[in-house]
């Protein structure tokens, strides 16, 4: 591995004061609503999965850029990306996090043939982000990595996780390097939460368009709301009750 070890060097935002919104006040979805929500933004309302997979993506890198500040160009980040559209949301994030002065590197280890997502990996190639090839160790998660983006599964994920992913989720577990999971920290139960066996503990979790019902459990010190693209007719049909974003925002910081 290029990447040099022990480069701890996000420095966390603890200071900074945000707006927030209330989670008691929100909905949390069960796994088939979020899949009929999804079925509907494409359906009836004719969004394509790269117009919310750009907005979803950006709001992740966002909201990560408000807790963690890259010190310097060697503020090294992992995101690993899973098959389904939690992992395009993951090549999006890592493309806005280079943008934004943050070292992505990527783990992409089951790649999609479909031109989205060949298209989404091209444009980070393109920006030289580095692609990792083997499952990294929890010794190289821990001193290469000041952040790991958790972009492996997000609410189609049905347990348990199939061998081809479990040494990289069983590295998350061990980590002691901070991880931020995008909609669902995989391999979580998208309704139950947390396995018993034990699973990840994400230091933030982003919830898109809607917090599931697995956030109900999350434990970490940032809860976050991106995904802002849902028209107030279908906020309103399945009462979402979403909170207001900030101005032009794209993410709000939920209070716990
Ligand atoms: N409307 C929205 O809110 C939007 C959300 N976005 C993001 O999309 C994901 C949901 O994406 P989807 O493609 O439906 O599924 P996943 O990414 O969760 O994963 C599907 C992928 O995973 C494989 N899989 C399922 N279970 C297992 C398992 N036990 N072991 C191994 N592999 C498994 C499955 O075969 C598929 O290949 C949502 O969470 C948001 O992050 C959109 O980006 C924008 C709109
Ligand atoms: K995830």
């Amino acid at each position: 591995m290029v990447i040099s070890c022990a480069l701890k060097l996000l420095f966390p935002i603890s200071q900074r004061c945000f707006t927030t919104a209330s989670a008691a006040m929100v909905k949390y979805l069960q796994q088939d609503e979020a899949v009929n929500i999804d079925i509907e933004l494409f359906d009836q309302y004719k969004f394509s999965v790269d117009q919310l997979m750009e907005l979803a993506g950006l709001s992740c890198a966002t909201a990560i850029a408000r807790c963690y500040q890259p010190s310097n160009k060697s503020s090294h980040v992992l995101v690993c990306c899973g098959p389904g559209n939690n992992g395009g949301d993951g090549l999006v994030c890592a493309r806005h996090l280079k943008l934004f002065g943050f070292s992505p590197s990527l783990y992409y280890p089951k790649r999609t043939d479909k031109p989205l997502y060949e298209n989404l990996l091209h444009q980070c190639l393109s920006m030289n982000i580095p692609v990792i090839e083997e499952s990294p160790s929890v010794l190289e998660l821990n001193n290469s990595f000041s952040l790991i983006v958790d972009a492996l599964f997000g609410f189609s994920f049905k347990p348990p996780v199939r061998p081809h992913f479990k040494p990289i989720l069983e590295a998350l577990q061990q980590t002691t390097s901070p991880i931020c999971s995008i909609d669902i920290p995989s391999g979580w139960d998208v309704e139950k939460g947390c396995p018993e066996s034990g699973g990840l503990q994400p230091e933030m979790l982003i919830s898109l368009t809607a917090p599931k019902l697995c956030a109900q459990s999350f434990k970490g010190k940032h809860h976050f709301l991106g995904g802002r693209f849902v028209p107030p007719s279908l906020s309103e049909k399945y009462g979402l009750d979403l909170p207001s974003y900030p101005g032009t925002d794209c993410c709000v910081k939920l209070d716990s």
